[in-house]
C-alpha cells in the first residue's frame, strides 16, 4: 500500500545548526503517528518542513506517493494541514469565525463556502451560531475547534497536530483529543501528532518515534511504550520522568 506519508534522509539546517538529521519514516493512510523527544529535539521542525514551512535541507517527502518538490503547487499545500498548540495565536483576533474559515476556501478556490462553512462548524461541534463570532469571543476549547475546522475545511489527507491540546485545561483537553479521534475515523484522516504528553501519543497513536537531538532515537507501537517495552535508554529515561511527573502532579506515592 502506499503510505500516506513517507520521509527518507530528511535534514534540516538553520545556518550552521542542523535541527534534523537523517529522519526516515512512513505512516500508513488512515494511520496516527506520534512524536515524541524532550524539548528542542526537531519535532515540530519535522511536522513544519512536511507542511511546507520549514525549507528542507536534504532528503524527500511524499505524500500519497507524490514527491513534494522544494516550489509545491496548491494541491499538495491543501492535502497537509497543521493545527498548532495555540489557539490564541494562530487565529487572527480580528476575524470572524466565517472569516476565518472563508479564507483558506477562497485561496483554494472551493466552490459552495456557505455550506462547508456551516458543515465544518457542525463537525466539530460548534454549530453555526458561532459564525459571526470573532475569536476573543471563544474559549480556550472553542478556538481550537475553529482551528481544527479551519484545517479540515480544505478536506487535507493529513493532518498535523503539534501539541494541540497542550495550552488546554485538562477536561477541555479530553474533549478536544475525542473529537479529533471522532474525526479521523468519520475522515479516514492521517494523523501525525507531536505530544510531550506520552499518556495522549499513547493513546491517540498507533506507532510513535521517539527523537533526540534531531535524530530518531527508535520508533515503536503505542502499545509497547505503554507496557514499558522499550529498547533504548534514552526512551526509558523518556518514560521513566514522565511518570515521575504524573506521580508528582497527581499526588500519588
Ligand atoms: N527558525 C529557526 N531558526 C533557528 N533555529 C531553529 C528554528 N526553528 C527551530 N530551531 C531550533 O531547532 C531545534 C529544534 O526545535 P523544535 O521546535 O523542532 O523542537 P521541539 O522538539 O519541537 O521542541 P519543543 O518540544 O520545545 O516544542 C531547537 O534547537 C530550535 O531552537
Amino acid at each position: 500500500m502506499t503510505p500516506a506519508l513517507a520521509i527518507e534522509g530528511l535534514g534540516v539546517a538553520f545556518d550552521d545548526f542542523v535541527a534534523l538529521e537523517d529522519v526516515s519514516l512512513s505512516v500508513a493512510p488512515g494511520e496516527s503517528f506520534g512524536l515524541v523527544g524532550e524539548s528542542g529535539s526537531g519535532k515540530s521542525t519535522l511536522l513544519r518542513a512536511v507542511a511546507g514551512v520549514t525549507p528542507v535541507s536534504t532528503g524527500a517527502i511524499a505524500v500519497d506517493g507524490m514527491i513534494l518538490g522544494k516550489r509545491r503547487d496548491k494541491a499538495s499545500y491543501r492535502k497537509v494541514q497543521m493545527v498548532f498548540q495555540d489557539p490564541y495565536g494562530s487565529l487572527h483576533p480580528r476575524q470572524t469565525v466565517d472569516r476565518l474559515l472563508l479564507e483558506p476556501l477562497a485561496i483554494h478556490g472551493f466552490d459552495d463556502t456557505e455550506g462547508r462553512i456551516v458543515h465544518a462548524l457542525d463537525e466539530v461541534g460548534l454549530g453555526s451560531s458561532f459564525r459571526f463570532r470573532y475569536s476573543h469571543q471563544l474559549s480556550g476549547g472553542q478556538r481550537q475547534r475553529v482551528a481544527i475546522a479551519r484545517a479540515l475545511i480544505l478536506e487535507p489527507s493529513i493532518l498535523l497536530l503539534d501539541e494541540p491540546t497542550s495550552a488546554l485545561d485538562a477536561s477541555v483537553q479530553a474533549e478536544v483529543l475525542n473529537l479529533l479521534e471522532q474525526l479521523r475515523a468519520a475522515r479516514q484522516l492521517t494523523f501525525v501528532m507531536v505530544s510531550h504528553d506520552l499518556a495522549v501519543v499513547t493513546h491517540l497513536c498507533d506507532r510513535l518515534m521517539v527523537m533526540q537531538n534531531g535524530r530518531p532515537v527508535e520508533e515503536l507501537a503505542s502499545a509497547d511504550l505503554a507496557a514499558g517495552k522499550v529498547t533504548q535508554d534514552y526512551t526509558r529515561g523518556l518514560l521513566a520522568a514522565s511518570k515521575g511527573f504524573r506521580r508528582e502532579r497527581s499526588g500519588w506515592s
